[in-house]
């Protein structure tokens, strides 16, 4: 006991010796000689202390602006902290699908190895007794990470290592935010304090590419594709494109197609942009919108057909006006108006995809959903703006097995054959099926909803024969129509030229009424 008291005011003593010593430095010692006299005390501290300590602040610049690197650190220590620290911080982050992240209390510190290399990281704070800067009063602590290693280390660890922190923090970050899907405000909207152009709702659907009903081989090589260019920064870079991929979905209704884009945003982590086209008045505001998208994301303008007449019959619609225009100046003038109201055009929607200001932000996908892929413009589909091409078809039986087996749990049965059968005669799409195999009550079972399927499908058979059927009748009725008309045309034309070889004063009966008409347009007279 009297050790430890002893102890105890040698220490005191000792502090308060050093506490007098630095006041009388401080209030005597010449300014000039100052920092030399530091320089000196550092190399002989370094000497004795072979350490280097780099301080990450949470806040930086004249405006306060939050240190990105303060926030990766913070995240990618979250872990260690919540393993090793005895104190911790509990923070909410905005966006994030954690409850909570935890984080080490002022003080605490947790150890890091890299490439067998220890370090150690603590977390401080200062509170500051001056105002520098009366319009950002500092009321509040400092905070900020220190990380000490060895000096031997410097090279790898002020390099590769704290690269590797950042970039595994912000990858955190990525893989617990909450996911967006958003959908552009009207541009009436955009202008009041706090306006946005994009509104946006937590991204929550449940598709994923084992849910997705489709053959195996192109659910890989789609997959395959996307992993590709998820990993191709560099790749892009390289051969000079901006870092983004274009897909267009086309396939009858309920063939999948926004389960699709779904599923790929599930399995890329993904947010998703709903473009509603419609809604976008011209391609200014349409590139407005599209700086405003962040990396990571998809982008998707479903029914590009439906959205702008952006098929090759507004090319020729336009054509025409443009014809007339020359004719007529007045024409144009009074067109003038409806021009500005024309929305966005094809080559706006162009420049959307591969223009200039489609590189901004990177990693993105653009993906377009048609049912009537034929109606497009060539120009918007064609291999480079759309870098792939993919059709969502009708169930097959391999489709099926992946719907029995997400609806029902099963993955054979005895009905499976008769079922692979009539899938091979009849389009019906996996909505239809989904549809049929979901169980209506508590007591329907695997083989009811199969034989209600068999029965769908059945129907679907007899409804196309007999659609095929009306299709047919139509199609020889117009035919036979049509052969009536050229008959009678044919005849009015043989009275005609017969009437004129008569009225040019030669009284010739021409038995062949061919022959007849020949005549008349030769200009022949007998
Ligand atoms: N290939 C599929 N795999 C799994 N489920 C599917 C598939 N196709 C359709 N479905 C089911 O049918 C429903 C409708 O499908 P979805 O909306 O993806 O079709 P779509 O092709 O986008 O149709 P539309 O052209 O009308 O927009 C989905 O909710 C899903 O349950
Ligand atoms: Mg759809």
């Amino acid at each position: 006991m009297m050790m430890m008291g002893e102890t105890w005011s040698q220490l005191g003593s000792l502090i308060a010796t050093a506490m007098f010593l630095w006041a009388m430095f401080d209030k005597y010692f010449p300014y000039q000689l100052r920092g030399p006299i530091l320089t000196y005390s550092k190399k002989l501290a370094s000497f004795v202390y072979p350490y280097i300590q780099i301080k990450f602040q949470e806040f930086t610049g004249e405006y306060l602006k939050r240190n990105e690197a303060y926030a990766a650190i913070e995240t990618y220590l979250s872990n260690k902290s919540s393993a090793e620290a005895r104190s911790l911080k509990a923070v909410v982050v905005r966006d994030s699908n954690q409850p909570v992240q935890l984080s080490m209390d002022e003080n605490e510190e947790v150890t890091d190895e890299f490439e067998g290399i220890k370090v150690w990281w603590t977390a401080k704070s200062i509170t500051p007794r001056t105002q520098s800067n009366p319009f950002y009063p500092e009321t509040e602590e400092k905070r900020y990470y220190k990380l000490t290693f060895h000096k031997s280390h410097r090279e790898i660890l002020c390099g590769k290592y704290i690269n590797h922190v950042l970039q595994e923090g912000k990858a955190i970050t990525v893989r617990n935010r909450q996911r967006k899907l958003c959908i552009n405000n009207p541009s009436q909207n955009w202008g009041g304090y706090k306006s946005r152009k994009w509104s946006h709702v937590t991204f929550e659907h449940p598709a994923s590419f084992d849910t997705l009903a489709m053959e195996s081989k192109k659910k890989e090589e789609i997959i395959n594709d996307l992993i590709k260019f998820s990993q191709g920064k560099e790749y892009y870079a390289k051969i000079g494109k901006a870092w983004k991929r274009g897909y267009l979905l086309y396939g009858p209704p309920g063939t999948g197609k926004s389960s699709m884009i779904a599923a790929m945003a599930n399995f890329m982590n993904y947010d998703i942009y709903d473009l509603e086209l419609t809604t976008v008045k011209d391609n200014t505001e349409l590139r407005r919108l599209l700086i405003e998208t962040t990396s990571k994301s998809i982008i998707v303008i479903e029914d590009i057909d439906c959205s702008l007449d952006l098929t090759g019959q507004r090319k020729k619609k336009k054509e025409q006006v443009n014809d007339e225009e020359k004719k007529d100046p007045a024409s144009k003038m009074a067109k003038g108006e409806e021009e500005s109201n024309s929305k966005v055009t094809l080559s706006g929607l162009l420049n959307f995809i591969d223009g200039l200001w489609s590189a901004c932000g990177g990693e993105r996908i653009i993906v377009f959903t048609t049912n009537y892929v034929e109606k497009l413009d060539p120009a918007l589909i064609r291999r480079g703006r759309m870098d792939k091409h993919i059709e969502m078809s009708y169930c097959g039986f391999e489709a099926f097995k992946v719907l029995a087996k997400n609806y029902l749990n099963i993955d054979s049965h005895p009905l499976f054959m008769t079922i692979g059968h009539l899938l091979e005669e009849t389009n019906i799409t996996p909505a239809d099926v989904a549809e049929n195999l979901m169980p209506k009550s508590l007591y329907d079972d695997a083989e009811t909803c199969l034989k209600k399927l068999i029965e769908a499908i059945k129907t679907a058979k007899e409804e196309a024969i007999k659609k095929a059927e009306e299709e047919a009748r139509l199609k020889a009725e117009k035919e036979e129509k049509e052969k009536q008309e050229t008959t009678q045309e044919d005849v009015k034309v043989d009275e005609s030229s017969a009437k004129e070889v008569k009225e040019n004063g030669v009284e010739v009966v021409i038995e062949d009424k061919t022959l007849a008409k020949e005549i008349n347009e030769n200009g022949v007279t007998a």
